[in-house]
This record gives C-alpha cells, structure tokens and sequence, in this order.
C-alpha cells in the first residue's frame, strides 16, 4: 500500500515545502508516500485511484486526534489499501471534488496556509506510523 500526498497548487516560497518534505522522508521509512502538486484539470485522481480511500483536507472537516488519525492509517495498511490525501489550493477543494471524499478531515478549525497545512498533515502522518511502530518519536 502507499500514502500519497497530493496538494493543488505551488508554494509561494520554495522553502516552504521543506519540512513537509522531510516529514514524508521519514515516514518513508515506514511505508511507501509521495508528495506532488497536481492541477485537478489534468490529473483524474478519482480513475488514478479508484480503490484507495480519498481524505480530503478540509477546516470544516471532521476533527481526529492523533490516536484516531493513526487508526485510520493502521486500518488501511491491514486491508492493504492506498490512501490518498489531497490538501486544497488558495481556493479551497474542488467543489465537484469535496461530495466525493470518503473523509473530510480537519487539522483545526482555524484555516492555515495550504503549506502549513501539508507541513501539519506530514508530520501526522510521520506520528502516525511511529505510533503504529511503537517508535519513541510520539511520546
Ligand atoms: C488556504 S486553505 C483554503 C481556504 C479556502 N477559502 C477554503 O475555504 O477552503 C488551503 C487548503 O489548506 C487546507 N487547510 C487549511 N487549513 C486547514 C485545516 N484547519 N484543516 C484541514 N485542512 C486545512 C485545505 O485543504 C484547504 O483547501
């Protein structure tokens, strides 16, 4: 199975992306993810990935904990299914996109930046599997 972390639109700062990097570098020490940029005109992430489950980050989405947020992640590497993660651009979600979502998932009810939010969503992913691998990383 593999995390793929899509995002809809660049970094304003080029430097902004690295600690996002870094969070899905060391996550790949646990479990296969990527991170790209995609541009929703042209790039049909629902026939790319019609089995995965597709997390939609969204700040009027359902909130989780980090115990909660790593059980999603666990679930989904027991059924071996891919999880697809896709964080908005200044505008948000694609409207036509968002009612296809099998989550919405906040990481606040504040809005942050979409680098923030990737650099945020990294991060718990990377708790997530130290979580799932008892690595003293989440104490
Ligand atoms: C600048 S925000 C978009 C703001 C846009 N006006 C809206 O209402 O969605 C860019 C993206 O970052 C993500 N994001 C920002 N804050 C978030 C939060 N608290 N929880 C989850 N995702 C968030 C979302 O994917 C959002 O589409």
């Amino acid at each position: 199975m593999k995390l793929y972390l899509y995002f809809i639109g660049k970094p304003r700062d080029v430097h902004s992306n690295g600690m996002a990097q870094e969070f899905v570098k060391r996550a790949s020490r646990y479990m296969a993810c990527e991170m790209r940029e995609i541009q929703p005109g042209r790039f049909d992430l629902f026939a790319r990935h019609t089995t995965a489950r597709k997390v939609f980050l969204d700040p009027a989405g359902k909130p989780m904990d980090s115990q909660a947020f790593s059980a999603l992640v666990g679930k989904a590497e027991l059924e071996a299914r891919d999880v697809v993660f896709l964080i908005g651009g200044h505008d948000g979600l694609p409207p036509e996109w968002k009612p296809k979502a099998d989550l919405l998932l906040s990481l606040s009810q504040m809005t942050m930046p979409h680098e923030l939010a990737r650099a945020v969503l990294a991060e718990q992913i990377y708790r997530a599997l130290t979580m799932l691998r008892g690595h003293p990383y989440p104490r």
